[in-house]
């Protein structure tokens, strides 16, 4: 790289133990790159992290999440910021911007119980924790019979509600726990058909912020990057942004790109599942923004304004106890 290189980089991370895994893992492959440079990580507590007791949904959604991060790089005290891309807005404010996507993990959600191997295996009126409103809409429109109750906290909470009794099993990103070295809490993933992932998860992103210094973060960053992911993460978040994207809505998007080709699938429902529109296309992976833009408009002359409407009207009766990340 013929790029000069910085002998200090600063990483910022929420401090719960994925994200702090997910810094560190930016961190020892930044090293790899750059042995020359010192990589620190900044480990802060954002407000979404302290409101554990709210919906989200009221106070700001998702960009909570993020928004100290950013604030730590307008003030120069971090050079860059490691997300869990599902939980970066579509839209970031001026002057921000992604400046890499690393190859994704598994992007399934997967069953976590302690007595049951797989949803179709549980009994009527077995309460299923999770506090994702997709997650919510696509199992109840396959399993009306299962009882969804919310589900918050990290990922290590979660698992103590489940391990304390309070759930008959829950719903994670298999992700989430295969960084986190518990790969063994998976009792099965679900199938695309059962529960579409939403857009981005299981990708990481590294966000950066405009910089005064001339300083090509963008270039040093690059070899970070996974194209045919950044491919798939680009066509899923065109579809959420179109859909006004904000995790307050039961919406997935999907994309697998192979070979250049991609294939493209999204969900929009109501959050009790008694809705669903479905929609797909396949493609050019060069073409991600195009053939998100056209699924949208696929579950648009399927009625999914109309299905957006109702959660809309649901959110403004405040009977959306739900919302957002803080794994
Ligand atoms: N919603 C919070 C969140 N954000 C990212 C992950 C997991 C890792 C990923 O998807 O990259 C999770 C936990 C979960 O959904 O179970």
């Amino acid at each position: 790289m013929a790029q000069q290189l910085p002998s200090k980089l600063v990483i910022a991370s929420r401090e719960s133990r994925l994200a702090m895994w997910q810094a560190e893992h930016v961190r020892a492959r930044l090293s790899l790159l750059y042995p020359q440079c010192s990589i620190e990580i900044l480990g802060m507590t954002t407000r979404g992290d302290q409101i554990l007791d709210r919906a989200l949904s009221k106070v700001g959604g998702k960009g909570l999440f993020v928004k100290e991060l950013e604030v730590a790089m307008e003030e120069g005290r971090a050079d860059l910021a490691v997300h869990s891309l599902k939980d970066v807005p579509m839209e970031l404010p001026e002057g921000f911007t992604l400046a890499a996507v690393l190859e994704r993990e598994d992007p399934r959600d997967a069953f976590v119980s302690n007595d049951y191997a797989s949803l179709a295996e549980l009994p009527a009126g077995a309460i299923v924790g999770t506090s994702s409103l997709r997650r919510q809409a696509l199992i109840s429109a396959r399993y009306p019979h299962l009882v969804i109750k919310p589900l918050r906290g990290n990922l290590d909470t979660r698992l103590g509600k489940l391990d304390r009794g309070d759930y008959a099993a829950i719903i994670l990103a298999a992700a989430g726990l295969k960084r986190l070295g518990l790969p063994q809490r998976i009792k099965s993933l679900l199938s695309p058909e059962d529960s579409l992932p939403a857009a981005g998860q299981g990708a990481m992103a590294i966000e950066i912020a405009e910089r005064k210094d001339g300083l090509d973060l963008k270039a040093i960053l690059a070899p970070l990057n996974d194209l045919p992911t950044a491919q798939a993460v680009a066509a899923e978040r065109k579809v959420s942004k179109v859909f006004g994207g904000s995790c307050q809505v039961p919406l997935a998007a999907f994309a697998t790109v192979e070979g250049g080709q991609m294939h493209l699938r999204a969900m929009v429902a109501t959050p009790d599942g008694t809705r669903v529109a479905r929609a797909e296309v396949h493609g050019a992976a060069v073409d991600a923004e195009v053939l998100g833009a056209a699924v949208a408009e696929q579950l648009r002359t399927q009625d999914a304004e109309a299905i957006l409407a109702v959660c809309a009207a649901e959110q403004a009766d405040g009977m959306n106890p739900n919302a957002a990340p803080s794994a």
